[in-house]
């Protein structure tokens, strides 16, 4: 992805991230839990409560705990892709989260580790984290935009011309060069594509040369051929390029589901599978659980997350 320092003269010789090669890393998560504390009260609801129950209505400013996640357990190796699958609400964002390193400590319990050790600052900066919900300035290019951030991330000690470089070849590795000099536009003004604007997401992330990778639902709002082609990117990046790739994925088609190296399956804050994608079908067909017709393994799974298990030969 970036030049070696083999040709450098000595005063050229520099030690960033950016030409260090990639640290592989295994990612280990024991036992996550995290709860949340909701407040039950009455100071905005309570107006509305009132007006229909009365002046008798009582004050209810009770504090719930809400478990989001329950004793999550799993692993990746590098060069691996794990897909987080699950219903909206099961807790995806929030084990992507916690895996990142990004969850408060309060409520949270479990053990995350990276090549055997807690995570530490070297380890969260080798980490590229892509969200939901992009925050891309709408009137720059795609190359301004990588070009912009590689000058905020990318160490000091490298020059203008070293940034330029490396933004070029990240542009390069995410396909983005027929689109490099498109604005990336939004609502209003026209754009690069759905999935050109994911992929611009993933660049600003690659940019920092990340062992790991987090993504969260890099796939919503894309058609399935779009999906596809931006999951063997990121298949690329993990066999080829030997980074961890985590990614949750909303309803991956059957094609996207067989990029997937490992599967963890969330119901309501528990997994319900953890293993190799290519295992799941027989594993659930091992416990009696096995679809009425051939179907997408990813529809099977996410059905019976939801619990609408009744709808396959289940034998008591
Ligand atoms: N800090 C918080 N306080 C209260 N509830 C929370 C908090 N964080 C997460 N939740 C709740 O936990 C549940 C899981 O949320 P999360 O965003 O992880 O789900 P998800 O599977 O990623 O959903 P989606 O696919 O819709 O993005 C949701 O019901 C959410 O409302």
């Amino acid at each position: 992805m970036v030049s070696t320092t083999q040709n450098m003269s000595p005063q050229h010789v520099i030690d960033p991230i950016m030409l260090q090669p990639s640290l592989p890393i295994q990612l280990q998560f024991i036992d996550i839990c995290y709860k949340v504390k909701t407040h039950n009260n009455n100071d905005n609801n309570g107006v509305f409560k009132n007006m229909f129950k009365g002046a008798s209505a009582t004050n209810d400013n009770t504090v719930r705990e809400r478990m989001i996640l329950t004793g999550i357990t799993g692993m990746v190796n590098p060069g691996e892709i794990l897909a987080v699958l699950g219903p909206s609400g099961s807790g995806k964002s929030t084990l992507l989260n916690a895996l990142a390193g990004r969850l408060s400590e309060e409520g949270f319990t479990g053990k995350v580790v990276a090549n055997g050790r807690k995570l530490t600052k070297s380890v969260l900066k080798r980490t590229g984290f892509v969200t939901q919900d992009d925050v891309l300035y709408p009137h720059l290019t795609v190359r301004e935009t990588l070009m912009f951030c590689a000058l905020l991330r990318l160490p000091k000690s490298l020059s203008r011309k070293e940034k330029e470089e490396i933004a070029d070849s990240v542009i390069a590795e995410l396909g983005l060069c027929k689109c490099a000099d498109t604005i990336i536009g939004n609502t209003f003004i026209r754009g690069v594509s759905g999935g050109e604007r994911k992929r611009v997401s993933i660049a600003h992330e690659m940019l920092i040369n990340p062992s790991l990778l987090i993504l969260d639902e890099p796939t919503s709002g894309l058609d399935s051929t779009a999906a596809h082609k931006l999951m063997s990117t990121l298949g690329g990046l993990a066999h080829q390029k030997g980074k961890t790739v985590v990614t949750s994925v909303h309803q991956p088609s059957s094609r996207v589901f067989q990029s997937f190296d490992m599967v963890l399956v969330l119901s309501e804050g528990r997994c319900i599978y953890f293993g190799k994608g290519s295992e799941a079908m027989s594993y659930f067909e091992s416990v009696d659980f096995r679809p009425c017709f051939p179907m997408n393994p990813a529809d099977f799974l996410l059905d019976l997350a939801n619990g609408t298990f009744y709808i396959y030969s289940h034998v008591d």
